[in-house]
């Protein structure tokens, strides 16, 4: 997985990968890693599938059952406890590693949650087995005040670095922008590996080219 997140002009851009596996085998070409957790909060999420799955939804329920009680907006940091004391909870066996992003009454809030429930708040942060390809990328072309369309741009360099250079990576771009009010959920955003088929004619060879051996088809 390659996830990321930075600080833009006006909020925060989640951004993620969509190939999952199992070893050597890709078992989903086109999985969805950001989830929702409340209307301006979403998670970006690497490690098991299952556990990033489950820690994400519970908090967000939590989160509905609190907006409820509250009358209010969820903020970002309440998000960020609730995972954290939850992942601490369970001493890392837990693998969830995310990356939490959202424009709350405070501003704009970008954090990284590790499996042992250690936290860190950033302007920019990569997770998962992509995350030093898309680092790589921030490190060297992040700066502060950057437009919608600079933002988006340098997430989807910094995922894409991600889905050719880390095997655990591949397939699509996914992209979240969250702003005062508003938010973008950008399913494959950039398509960048498209399946190419084979024509419905099937392979076709030149002309008396039956039983010819490979080396006469291609010399070298
Ligand atoms: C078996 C099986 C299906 C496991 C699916 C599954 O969790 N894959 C994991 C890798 C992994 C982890 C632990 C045990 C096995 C396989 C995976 O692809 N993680 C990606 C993110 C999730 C959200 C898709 B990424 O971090 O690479």
């Amino acid at each position: 997985t390659t996830i990321v997140g930075l600080i833009f002009q006006n909020g925060v851009i989640l951004g993620a990968d969509t190939r999952a596996t199992a070893g050597s085998i890709v078992c989903d070409k086109n999985c969805e890693k950001i989830h929702y957790m409340a209307p301006n909060i979403y998670c970006c999420g690497a490690g098991t599938a299952a556990d990033t799955e489950a820690v994400t939804d519970m908090v967000s329920s939590q989160l509905q059952l609190h907006r409820y009680h509250t009358g209010r907006e969820s903020r970002v940091v309440t998000a960020l406890t609730l995972l954290k004391s939850n992942l601490f909870k369970y001493q890392g066996h837990v693998q969830a590693a995310l990356v939490l992003g959202g424009v709350d009454a405070t501003g704009p809030h970008l954090h990284t949650i590790y499996p042992h429930g250690s936290t860190d708040t950033l302007p920019f942060a990569t997770m998962g087995s992509g995350s030093l390809a898309a680092m790589a990328v921030f490190e060297s072309k992040y700066r502060e005040g950057l437009t919608k369309e600079e933002g988006i741009s340098l997430v989807c360099e910094a995922i894409c670095s991600g889905i050719f250079n880390d095997l655990g990576s591949g397939s699509n771009v996914d992209i979240c922008v969250i702003t005062k009010g508003d938010k973008e959920y950008l399913r494959n955003h950039q398509l960048p590996n498209p399946r190419t088929y084979i024509s419905s004619k099937g392979y076709s060879f030149p002309k008396k080219t039956e039983g010819t051996c490979i080396t006469k088809l291609f010399p070298t």
